[in-house]
């Protein structure tokens, strides 16, 4: 595991996109994208070389980790809609080479299933991109999840719910339920990207690098994983061991 503890949160960003350039620019390429407030300064930096660097989407395809339940994909919430308004309308990735789980569809379990096989016959994910919750999950993988745990419906935690109210009106617009990649899915992306910035992040930050392999922290499967990057500003690494902080 490498762990690059940057200064600043457009530091992160820079890093982060350095990491994902080398993927895009290699050839045909499976972007895993996150949503959530924290990759999206890396975003706005991958759309800053596209427009200024020339660098192209066009051999890239991607897959979302997860999505709400019930919203429709007109939502502005909906992950559909975000991921396309903080990232892959401004740059040239073809809409339909994006995919992820239909959050409106009538049997949210057939869905889930459907998502998991279209991942597998795409060939897997190259580079799957993480934000971390205050809770230490992954995706929509709350603690309790099993470590091997398939794509499938699940229940958002109320912490989740409580940490992403700020998106939508009140906490009562929040939705109950997601179809989310499963622990054992994202664990098959050949590389995970880890991003954690904030001091909210820290706690969970520690206990999936240094605590025990555990659905208390679902992050916590990173230490599985033969190929796993993570960068992190210095208040989300504030609680890492003395080691890493060294090695920034
Ligand atoms: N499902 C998403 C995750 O994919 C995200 O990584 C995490 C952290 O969100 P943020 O980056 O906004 O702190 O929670 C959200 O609910």
């Amino acid at each position: 595991m490498e762990i690059r503890i940057e200064a600043h949160v457009a530091h992160v960003a820079v890093s982060a996109a350095d990491v994902l350039e080398s993927y895009i620019r290699s050839g045909p390429v499976t972007l895993g994208l996150a949503t959530g407030s924290t990759p999206v300064p890396t975003y706005r930096e991958l759309i800053r070389r596209h427009r200024e660097e020339g660098l192209s989407f066009a051999r890239s395809r991607a897959f979302l980790l997860d999505e709400y339940v019930g919203l429709a994909r007109s939502h502005p919430e909906s992950y559909y809609s975000v991921i396309r308004s903080e990232f892959v309308s401004h740059v040239d990735l073809a809409d339909t080479a994006v995919q992820s789980p239909a959050g409106q569809a009538t049997d949210p379990e057939q869905e889930a299933a459907r998502y998991e096989a279209a991942i597998r016959s795409a060939g897997g994910v190259d580079i799957q991109v993480l934000g971390i919750g205050s809770n230490g999950h992954i995706g929509f993988n709350e603690p309790g999840e099993h470590l091997d745990s398939r794509t499938h419906v699940g229940l958002l935690a109320e912490q989740t719910r409580t940490d992403n109210a700020r998106f939508f009106e009140s906490i009562d617009d929040v939705p109950r339920r997601c179809i989310t990649q499963g622990l054992g899915t994202i664990r098959e992306a050949r590389h995970l990207l880890l991003i954690a910035t904030g001091a909210a992040k820290a706690e969970a930050l520690a206990a999936a690098l240094h605590g025990p392999i555990t659905s208390d922290c679902p992050a916590s499967v990173l230490q599985l994983h033969e190929n796993v990057t993570v960068i992190a500003d210095k208040a989300a690494a504030s609680r890492l061991q003395r080691a890493d902080c060294g090695a920034a």
